[in-house]
């Protein structure tokens, strides 16, 4: 049968997504939609003239939620980037358009019987992807948000490039909202397998300085280009393969957490059906309240829908 993906809203994330899924040969069947049909067309047309060029031979439809019927990943990644041109720093500037699109999206989503695993990105991705999951219905762990996924990939390239060493070889996590109130769990912070606290310590490098790079970065690449893509389709894709792949991938994205009532970013293990498991990792003190904090903010916004 193969792998049949969807995306919703080929903007800038997801035309990179779609991009990223045909290349790589992930997508046997991809299915986009847009508000603007001219851009879905426009986007189906260009990757269409890429297959001559191709290993694999990726059908490429649009427009037609009726094929999430039997779709095994569907990305949400609509939005209106532009709400952020003038935002200074508040990814919640989209928010009003955002709130308004995913009301569109969810009841189609729902009736044409999809039943994959969704992964979102529109902002606010936490409280975003807690509505999509009531609305639509499905079981929890079938729709995951990228969450601090990203947010972590920047604090690894960031303390890398500090230590010198690979981003990969930078583990550990960034927790709570994918925004302001995000936090990196340095208690969790291994460079090449060794405690960041101490060697930072070492050589007199200030963690805190690094955590407000790691959490601007997005506003870094926004300022220049008007937008983010890379990190953040390489980010949706990793997630969207380790389910397929049932890899049990262990990373961070935004799920539901009982114990703070909200969708909020913290490490699980994704799998075949999504967020398989949440991973408590003991966190001091500071760690655990900076948490209940995040998922807190999270909440509010979420009680506004
Ligand atoms: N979570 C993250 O880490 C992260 C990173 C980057 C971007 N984002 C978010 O992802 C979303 C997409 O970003 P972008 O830069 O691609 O935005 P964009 O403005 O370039 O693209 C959004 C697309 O969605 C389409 N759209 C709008 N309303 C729609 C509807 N009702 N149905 C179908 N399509 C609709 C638009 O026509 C447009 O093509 C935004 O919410 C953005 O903030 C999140």
């Amino acid at each position: 049968m193969g792998r049949k993906y969807a995306i919703i809203g080929v903007g800038h994330v997801g035309a990179t997504i779609a991009f990223a899924l045909v290349t790589k040969g992930d997508a046997d069947e991809l299915i986009l939609i847009d508000k603007n049909e001219k851009k879905a067309r426009a986007e189906q047309l260009d990757l269409k003239d890429a297959t001559a060029r191709l290993e694999t031979r990726p059908k490429i439809k649009i427009q037609d939620y009726s094929e999430l019927a039997d779709t095994d990943i569907l990305f949400v990644t609509a939005g209106n980037i532009h709400a952020l041109d003038h935002a200074s720093g508040n990814r919640w500037a989209e928010f009003e358009y955002t709130r308004e699109i995913v009301k569109d999206i969810a009841p189609k989503i729902k009736e044409s019987g999809f039943h994959g695993v969704l992964i979102d990105t529109m902002n606010p991705c936490d409280a975003i992807s807690q509505y999509l999951q009531k609305e639509i219905d499905l079981p929890g762990s079938q729709v995951l948000g990228t969450g601090t996924f990203l947010d972590t990939a920047r604090m690894q390239r960031v303390v890398a490039e500090q230590f010198d060493v690979d981003p990969k070889n930078v583990t550990g996590f960034v927790y709570g909202e994918h925004g302001e109130s995000q936090f990196v769990a340095w208690s969790t912070v291994k460079v090449n397998g060794l405690d960041v606290i101490p060697l930072a310590e070492a050589r007199n490098i200030n963690l805190t300085e690094l955590e407000s790079q790691a959490r601007s970065g997005g506003w870094a690449v926004h300022s220049g280009k008007g937008y983010t893509s890379y990190a953040i389709a390489t980010c949706a894709v990793k997630l969207s393969r380790a389910v397929l792949d049932d890899a049990h991938l262990m990373c961070p994205c935004s799920s539901y957490n009982k114990k703070y009532d909200s969708y909020v970013g913290q490490p699980g293990i994704i799998g075949k059906n999504g967020v398989e498991e949440l991973i408590d990792i003991p966190l001091p003190d500071e760690e655990e309240a900076k948490l209940a904090n995040s998922a807190a903010t999270i909440r509010e916004k979420f009680a506004t829908m």
